[in-house]
This record gives structure tokens, sequence and C-alpha cells, in this order.
């Protein structure tokens, strides 16, 4: 009231009183009272409480949901990098759903398995091209629902960034199912690894470095080469499976031991003389995968090497191709040293020590190979072409246990291959009849392809020898294939070529036995020749100029480093 009858007083010239304002709270209760007082504020207090309490409603059910979902819905994630990602997506392949669904993806891609598939359903495509249809797949970023033995599975494929540039986008598939147990998934898992598998049951896996994650990546399959189709001096090729077998069965021989259920086989020599192809054949006769490490691969170090060793599954085969080359002058246990930089101005003072060019040491691979961390029960391939130049540390047993030379190709594997390439297509005639076949080489009862082939000369007959292979081969008998094979055996110099340089004089004449025995004797001069040439200029042998572009069978399991 004092305040109010000053106020009064003060107004005493006429001005417009002002009412006069509640007293200030001294306790709680008061100041309840007094906020209250004010209207505006009281109706927020009303709202802040009634928003609150819907809130925390919200987030009851929320969890509750969630909590019911838990219960109820199992969910499986599978990363791209990673197997089980593969067997789904040839599996979702499969459903016949994608071909009703409104939203899908549209794929070439294979999910490990070899060949293109490019076809649309109902196309037919060239001859001899793979059949393989594109996939329908469920789209990105969209939800989809198919039905699995009765269980209703929702699907969700995204796409993760890796790097702030996105370069390395990663494929992720989510699947929930309405299930409690892990019955269902795992029902799912075996029908995806098994519909995969049927797809690779011919082919060989084939995983390189990922080097993002320095895990195994599966990069593609390749389909299995038959053992037969390697011609390797007698005996060779057999004694190493019957190892390798006995190895895979012995782990609990090792065990009983003490020694580690590990094996390694050395494969050294010539150029083209069928290391690579062998392993490739064994790998498909064991049922492995193969691993390839490339020990000169840009950012492997011992430590990725170890890891990634470390990491290699059981029963798999690992393959180190040309391991000499991967060092970077021969193999030596000394530690690397940095290249000296002899151009541009010198490092600053307190500079770090310039990057080496070596990545993986002697003594990092000795570690890797069979070091604690080393996997049990793989089978390690290494192939060189220096084999004096390896460290013997390297090549002891325990580490590379069995060696075995290629050397360049004999008369019988030059026969053999002969073989490999025209197989018989006519049931064997009577001894009286295989009589007629002779002489050998005739051209007057040849084809007319054949007869005007021979007449030809020089590069010009080349030409014609590819251009014509298309032609079907003739239809011959085992009895004269053999015989043919002896003849054309006998025109290679025996130790003198490769087999892949063999192989290269057979492929220009595909379907024609006849004239690939009638060149061999011009072919073994011109490559004595460009041989003497080279060696005079000191240079690198060119690869002979093809005409026209033959299909080519490169064998080789990975590229090179
Ligand atoms: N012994 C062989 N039997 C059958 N084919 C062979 C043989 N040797 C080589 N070839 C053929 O030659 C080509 C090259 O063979 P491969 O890559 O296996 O040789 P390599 O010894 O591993 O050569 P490099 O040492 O240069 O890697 C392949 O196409 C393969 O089919």
């Amino acid at each position: 009231m004092a305040n109010t009858t000053l106020l009064s007083h003060g107004n005493s010239t006429g001005a417009t009183s002002v009412p006069s304002l509640p007293p200030m709270p001294t306790d709680l209760a008061s100041l309840w009272t007094f906020l209250y007082s004010f209207t505006g504020l009281g109706d927020w207090a009303k709202l802040f409480l009634i928003g609150g309490a819907i809130e925390s409603i919200r987030r009851l059910m929320s969890t509750i949901w969630t909590y019911i979902l838990d219960m109820f819905f199992l969910s499986a994630e599978f990363e791209e990098h990673e197997e089980p990602y593969n067997w789904m997506m040839v599996w979702l392949s499969k459903q016949p759903s994608w071909s009703t669904a409104r939203s899908i993806q549209v794929s070439t891609h294979r999910y490990g398995q070899s060949g293109t598939a490019n076809l649309l359903p109902g196309e037919e495509g060239q001859p001899g091209d793979s059949k393989k249809t594109v996939a329908y797949l469920p789209a990105h970023n969209r939800t989809q629902y198919i039905w699995f033995k009765r269980t209703w599975l929702q699907i969700s494929r995204t796409e993760t960034q890796t790097d702030m540039y996105n370069r390395y986008p990663e494929q992720r598939l989510q699947i929930s199912m309405f299930t409690r147990g892990h019955k269902t998934l795992n029902d799912l898992l075996l029908e995806a690894k098994r519909a995969y598998k049927t797809e690779a049951e011919d082919r060989i896996n084939l995983y390189v470095a990922d080097s993002r994650y320095n895990e195994w990546s599966l990069t593609g399959c390749r389909p299995k080469r038959p053992l037969s189709s390697v011609v390797l001096d007698k005996g060779v090729k057999e004694h190493l499976l019957a190892d390798a077998r006995d190895f895979m069965a012995s782990e609990k021989w090792y065990a009983e031991r003490g020694i580690p259920w590990r094996r390694g086989y050395l494969l050294h020599g010539c150029p083209g003389s069928g290391k690579t192809s062998l392993i490739h054949a064994l790998a498909g006769e064991l049922n492995l995968p193969i691993y390839v490490i490339s020990l000169a691969k840009r950012g492997l170090d011992d430590s990725n090497l170890n890891e990634l060793i470390s990491r290699l599954p059981s029963r798999s085969l690992a393959l180190m191709e040309d391991i000499d080359a991967a060092f970077y002058r021969g193999l030596t246990r000394e530690p690397p040293q940095p290249e000296q930089n002899t151009s541009g101005p010198p490092p600053p003072p307190g500079a770090p020590p310039p990057a080496s060019p070596q990545g993986v040491t002697l003594s990092g691979l000795l570690g890797a190979i069979d070091g604690v961390t080393a996997q049990e029960g793989r089978i390690l391939f290494a192939t060189t072409n220096k084999y004096s130049a390896l460290d013997p540390a390297l090549t002891r047993p325990g580490r590379l246990d069995i060696h075995i030379e290629f050397e360049l190709a004999g008369r019988w594997q030059a026969e053999e291959l002969f073989k490999c390439f025209f197989p018989p297509t006519m049931e064997d005639e009577s001894e009286a009849d295989e009589d007629i076949l002779e002489p050998l080489i005739d051209f007057d009862e040849k084809s007319p392809i054949i007869e005007h082939a021979a007449s030809l000369e020089g590069p010009q007959r080349l030409a014609v020898s590819f251009a014509d292979n298309r032609e079907p081969c003739p239809p011959m008998t085992a009895g004269e294939v053999s015989r043919l094979a002896k003849e054309f055996a006998d025109r290679i110099p025996e130790r003198e070529f490769s087999m892949a340089a063999i192989q290269g004089l057979l492929m220009q004449y595909k379907t024609r036995p006849h004239l690939a025995i009638e060149e061999t004797a011009a072919w073994v001069e011109r490559e004595r020749r460009r041989r003497t040439d080279a060696e005079k200029k000191d240079t690198v042998v060119p690869v002979e100029k093809i005409p026209s572009t033959p299909p080519t069978t490169d064998e080789k399991i990975a590229p090179s480093p």
C-alpha cells in the first residue's frame, strides 16, 4: 500500500494511476501463488507437464515395442566384404519374388561366380556365350518382403560410406524375420550357401587381400582345370596330389607329434612350364579355394602380411607367385635400405627417412609363413623362376617342404599336349583299317581348306591358319591321334622350348592337327632365329605378331603383382 500511496502521490499532477503489484514471495508456497498469479505462465506450465508426460509415454511404448520386436524378430546383417553376403545375394537373385516386385535392381554382378551375366530373361545370345541372365535383386534403400518357408523376411539393402570421398561405398544387407529361435536363420544360411556352392561347384574361388580392411576378399572364381590337362614328366603331379591329399587328412597325426599342421611346396623352373597351371589344377582336385598373396603389392608390409596369413582359413591353399620378384634386390635377410635420392633437393635436416620401396622383408616373410600366428591346415605354394636367388632359410623343410623343378618341354610332354588339343572323336577302327591311315601327313587326302593353307607361304599362311580355326576338326580315332602326336613330338627338339611356347604353336591350328605338324619344323626354325636375334640385341624377345586375335587360354591364376 505504501508503494501505491507513493505512486499516487507522484501522480498528483493528473497522470493515470498504475495498479499495485502483489507482495514479493518469501517462501515456496507463496512463490507458486506468485507465479500462478501470472495466467500465461500457468498455461505454459500445464503444457510442459502434459508434453513431458506424452514424450515419456512415447519412449516407454517405443522401448516396449523394441523389446517385443527383439523377442519375436531376428535381425541378421551381412557385409559386402564377407562371404555370407555373396551367399545371400546369389540366393536372393534366385528368388522368383523379384520378377513381380515394383522396385528392383537389375544387376550383372555375379557375386563371386565367374563369367558374365548379360542376357535378359528370354534372350538367346550368341552361340558359345555364357547363358547367364541378369539378376533381379532387391533395390537399395528400400525395405522389401519375401517369404521363406512360411517365415516372413524383411530385406533392406543399404550402402555405407567408408571414407570422406565415398570412393569405396560398402554394401550391407539386413534380413529380419519373424521368429524367436535361430533355426530359420540357420536354414536360410544353409540354403543360401548350398545355392552358392551349386553355382560354384566346378569352380575355384579366388581371394586377394583387400587393402581397405587387410582382409581376404573374394575376387572371382575360375573353372576347375582338369589335372590331365597339365602335362608334366611322369609321376610328378600324381606324387604331388597324393602328398597334398595325405597332408589334408593328417591333422591328428601332426597334432600328436607336435608338428605344425602346415605344408609348403616350391615350384621352380623356367617360365611357361606349367607351375601356375599345376597349382590351379591341384586346387580343383582338392576342392580348396586359392588365396593369392602378392608380396610386391604396394602398402603390404610385414605386419599386414602376418595378419593376412593368420586370417587364412584352415583348409585353404595360399599362393605366392614369383616369390623372388617380390623383393627389391633378391631375397636377403638384410633390413631394407632406404633409396638414395640422387635427384632433387636434399631432405631438410630432421626429416624422416624416405619410405623403403621394400614393403615385406625376408624375416617378415619367414615369420608369417611359420610364426606362431600362422594358420594351421593350410597349403602354401610358392613359385619362382630364380631358385638360386632364394635364401636357404625360406626354402628349408617346414617352410617349403617339397621342391619341384619344372624344365623345358620334353618330347613326351609335347606328345601329350598334342593329344589334349586333339582328342579322338571316332571309335578306334580295326588294326587293318588303321594301316590305311598311313602315311601320316598327306595333304592330297585333306580337306580343301588344308590344301589351300598348304599352298600358301609365310605370313599369309599364318593368317589363313587363324581364319580357318572355326572349321571343325577332322574326326580321328585314338590310334590316329596317337600316331599324329608322336609325329608332332618327333619334330619338337627335346628340352628346347617351354610348354607355353608349344601350346602357342598348337593354338594356331586348333582344328587342324595335320597342318600343325606340317608347320612345326618351320616354327622351330623361326623360334631359333628369333632367339638368336634377341640374344644378339640382348633385348627381350618380342611376341610374334599375330595377324588376328585367337582366343586365349591364359591360365594365370591371378594378375602378376
Ligand atoms: N606342363 C604344361 N602342361 C600343359 N600346359 C602348360 C604346361 N606348361 C605351360 N602350359 C600352358 O602355358 C601357359 C603358361 O603356363 P603357366 O602360367 O602355368 O606357366 P608358369 O610356369 O607358371 O609360368 P611363369 O613362371 O612365367 O609364371 C598356360 O596357358 C598353360 O596352359
